[in-house]
């Protein structure tokens, strides 16, 4: 379903974004195993959230939504999942299938997962190795793909692990077998990746230990056979989904912009220290615990934006924001580069690539290197964009390039063409609302 972008005026009152996806799929996961009733608060209903939900519905836990829209979930206690029926569809979701893998490692079960075109391609390897270590037994499709079946074992192998790649996917499926293997679990972390598991592990009582080794490494142990008490939860908004409306006031002349509710857990706020060292007014108004994590109101200011260098080891803290922080080197003053992102290469689309043709289409000024995008800004003047003439910006199935495209669009002369929007149900179906409310369209529509 393609969709033009026009260029708005500029972006005012208040919004609040909607929940947070990684947080939301660890709440349904951990209430699951919980024994007894949880409540959730600020689920991110988005297609991805969905397929783990479902996975787990199909395993045994008991889980329904409201009318008041609070989701409540009859945990079947850890070890207490079921085989089940069919295969579990992860549809476009990374999250959902690595962290679920891990669960089912430690079951005595047998699982299919499978999923559209762009998470088929995506590696699980990665997370098959170190659960592989742990008694499951796994068989996936050539490459490490998906499909692919996992046979639990009971009772897994505790192991020692040290994460190759700093991937959070990686870090929470070897908790979650964890939590039904006897002995201590240990996931050593030289480079720090969000930590949502750790903290509702601990909130939903899980004995979960974090120290820091001699070489400042993260050690993470969990002792195993757990027994997890239901919770109530309230899940903060997502910083990842608060990104493109940051963006696009920051980038359209006289836009200030109130977006409520965003999470500023350390390990994800890593897109607004970057932003500020480019010159961008943030401001935190009404800094909060929700949950267990950090939350604050942004009030945002259109800025003139410099470009800078963007030091690799900030990237595990703003992984998924970087589709977004291009469009803005897009339009600032000078030169930005950035380096260390080889994992982008392996999200739901390839994003240095992606990125770098559709910003090139829509006018920018781009050069693609092997871990990295090097990009000449505008100075604040629009982009050209491309409405009306040439193709379509190609997403890939991609929710997090067609939203970037998305605003490049608002910051140009004449407009963008994403070539399909749908993917954005995975993890924001709310963004064409929010944005025709913070434009002042809505009449319009
Ligand atoms: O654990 C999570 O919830 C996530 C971890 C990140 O992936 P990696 O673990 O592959 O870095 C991120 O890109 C993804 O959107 C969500
Ligand atoms: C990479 C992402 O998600 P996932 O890995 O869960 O598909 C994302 O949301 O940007």
């Amino acid at each position: 379903m393609p969709r033009r972008f026009l260029p708005q005026g500029p972006l005012r009152g208040a919004i609040a974004v909607p929940g947070d996806k990684s947080i939301s799929h660890r709440a349904l996961i951990l209430s699951a195993l919980a024994i007894g009733e949880s409540r959730i608060t600020g689920l991110l209903e988005g297609e991805d959230v969905l397929a783990s939900a479902a996975a787990l519905r199909a395993m045994g836990a008991g889980i329904e939504r409201g009318n008041d829209g609070t989701w409540r979930v009859h945990g079947v206690g850890v070890g207490g999942l079921g085989q089940p029926a069919g295969a579990l569809d992860m549809g476009n979701s990374g999250t959902s299938t690595r962290l679920l893998m891990g669960l089912v490692a430690s079951h005595r079960l047998t699982a299919t997962f499978v999923g559209d075109a762009s998470l088929s391609r995506r590696p699980m390897g990665r997370v098959i190795e170190p659960l592989s270590r742990m008694g499951a037994d796994i068989t996936a499709s050539p490459g490490g793909t998906l499909p692919l079946m996992v046979r639990g074992l009971v009772p897994a192998v505790p192991i020692e692990y040290t994460l190759p790649v700093a991937s959070a996917q990686v870090k929470s499926a070897i908790l979650l077998a964890g939590l039904n293997t006897p002995g201590i679990t240990t996931v050593i972390e030289p480079v720090p990746t969000r930590d949502h598991s750790e903290r509702m592990l601990a909130g939903f009582g899980a004995q979960i230990s974090v120290e820091q080794d001699s070489a400042g490494a993260r050690v993470i142990r969990l002792i195993g056979e757990a027994e997890l008490r239901p919770q109530a939860i309230t899940v903060p908004g997502d910083p990842s989904s608060a990104a493109f409306f940051v963006v696009a006031a920051l980038l359209v002349p006289g836009s200030e912009l109130l977006v409520h509710n965003v999470g500023l857990n350390p390990t994800r706020a890593g897109l607004f220290a970057v932003l500020r060292e480019m010159g961008a007014r943030i401001e935190e108004e009404n800094l909060r615990d929700v949950g267990g994590e950090p939350v604050a109101d942004l009030r945002v200011f259109h800025s003139a934006l410099t470009g800078v260098d963007v030091d690799p080891a900030v990237a595990p803290a703003m992984i998924d924001e970087f589709p977004v922080l291009f469009v803005a080197a897009a339009l600032a003053r000078g030169r930005t580069t950035t380096s260390g992102l080889e994992e982008l290469r392996v999200k739901e689309s390839d994003r240095l690539t992606a990125m770098a043709e559709a910003l090139t289409a829509a006018g920018a000024r781009v050069s693609e290197t092997q871990d990295g995008l090097v990009i000449d800004g505008t100075g604040g003047a629009p982009l050209p964009g491309l409405a009306g003439n040439g193709a379509p910006v190609t997403t890939h199935l991609d929710h997090r390039i067609a939203m970037s495209m998305a605003v490049a669009g608002l910051a140009s002369a004449d407009g963008v063409e994403v070539d399909d929007i749908r993917p954005i149900a995975t993890s924001f179906p709310d963004f064409e609302t929010l944005l025709a409310s913070a434009t002042g369209q809505e009449s319009a529509r």
